[in-house]
């Protein structure tokens, strides 16, 4: 088992990994510093069928446990979900010492997250990671629900209490989710480390490879990456933006297409192509056609969906986050390891995306 600290302005916890760690949760349970009047779990239908009753086994003699299950899948990020959340919250009865296990993947952990952030304005909680895409999303505080106009808009950052990361539960996950996860390690490797990069190239020949060994190092190694980040810069007001690389049209597509329509890490793996792509115009550095085989091989989309009008994805990134004064900030690669930020003037970022729609299309 593994621990790793989690150190933000905020707040410092653990997070535990390995195989079983979930046996675990009692005791950092009760390691908390406040003791624990009862304990809603959030998750989601498919984690539910999957491990619900082993979590309740593990925690029922000695908790109060109440359950809400959402639907599975990216929808569930929705304003009708997180109603839904918090009328049971104020059901069952929560108050000030209740806490919120977020058990499922980003989806769950960014939903529960938002609802503990928001619930009496602010109770506690703790990630319970089942997706390999959560070694993301269940660090560092981000907590979100999407709005049609765009994803994550509505959101807060409030810092768990601690993640506990069992690794023996990804054993069930389908090869697309385990695909869509792996592009988060992949965009933690390009922006913070050249020779994790080079090791992803050599031993994670196929999604096979994501087993045992190989993939808790991958794990840890993302997740150390983003703890370093967050350390530094919990709310994004500098380098947390490095995370967002890939995101800027990643995000967009989701949106465009319909949230759920495409994964989150498919999304933002043609988005880091098309960030890649700009990056070799500005520096010249990273060789973009190689990366474009490197994703084929795993499975990831390399090439923006015909129907999608680019001047509609580039309305979306103008509402992305990082905008300022309406000009999209572009995460880039000066090379693996080292990140720019450029803004774009829209007319250039319009063409840029159109020739980058035409260019994979052509092939
Ligand atoms: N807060 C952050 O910092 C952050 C970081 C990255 C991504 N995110 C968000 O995370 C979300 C994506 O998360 P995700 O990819 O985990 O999606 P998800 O939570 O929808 O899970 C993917 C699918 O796998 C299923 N599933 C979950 N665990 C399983 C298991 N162990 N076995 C079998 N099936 C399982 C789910 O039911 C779902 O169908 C997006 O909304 C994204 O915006 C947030
Ligand atoms: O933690 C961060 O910071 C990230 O940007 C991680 C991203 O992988 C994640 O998808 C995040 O939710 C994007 O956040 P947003 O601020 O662009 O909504
Ligand atoms: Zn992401």
């Amino acid at each position: 088992m593994e621990q790793i600290a989690i150190e933000t302005k905020s707040k410092r916890y653990s997070l535990v990994l390995g195989d079983g760690a979930l046996q675990l949760l009692p005791q950092q349970l009760k390691a908390l510093p406040r003791s624990i009047s009862n304990i809603l779990i959030v998750t989601d239908e498919i984690v539910e069928k999957l491990y619900l009753s082993k979590l309740v086994s593990i925690l029922s003699d000695e908790y109060k446990i109440y359950t809400h299950t959402v639907p599975s899948g990216e929808k569930a990020k929705s304003f009708e979900q997180y109603y839904a959340c918090q009328s049971a919250a104020l059901t069952y009865g929560l108050d000030r010492d209740s806490v919120i296990i977020a058990f499922g993947g980003g989806v769950v952990g960014d939903l529960a997250g938002f609802v503990a952030a928001t619930f009496m304005r602010g109770i506690r909680y703790i990630q319970v990671p089942t997706t390999l895409l959560a070694h993301d999303s269940a660090v560092g505080g981000k907590v979100a629900i999407n709005h049609p106009l765009g994803k994550n808009m509505i959101g807060a950052f409030h810092q768990p209490e601690a993640v506990i990361y069992d690794i023996s539960l990804l054993k069930s996950l389908p090869e697309k989710e385990m695909r869509s996860g792996f592009a988060e390690v992949i965009k933690h490797a390009l922006i913070k480390d050249a020779d994790f990069y080079h090791w992803l190239k050599e031993h994670i020949r196929n999604l096979n490879d994501l087993q045992g060994e190989k993939l808790q190092y991958c794990i840890k190694k993302g997740i150390q990456i983003k703890a370093d980040i967050v350390r530094e810069d919990e709310k994004e007001t500098g380098i947390r933006a490095h995370l967002n690389f890939g995101h800027t049209l990643g995000h967009a597509l989701e949106s465009e297409l319909g949230y759920g329509s495409i994964t989150h890490g498919d999304a933002v793996a043609l988005g880091m192509l098309f960030a890649i792509w700009l990056s070799e115009k500005e520096y010249d550095t990273l060789g973009y056609r190689e990366f474009v085989s490197w994703f084929e091989r795993y499975g990831f989309p390399i090439s923006i969906p015909n129907h999608l009008e680019a001047a509609r994805l580039l309305e979306k990134m103008k509402s992305d986050k990082k905008a300022k004064a309406g000009n999209v900030h572009m995460v880039l690669l000066k090379d693996i390891g080292h990140v720019q930020i450029k803004p774009f003037e829209n007319q250039q970022l319009l063409a840029f995306i159109q020739q980058f729609s035409q260019l994979q299309s052509m092939k």
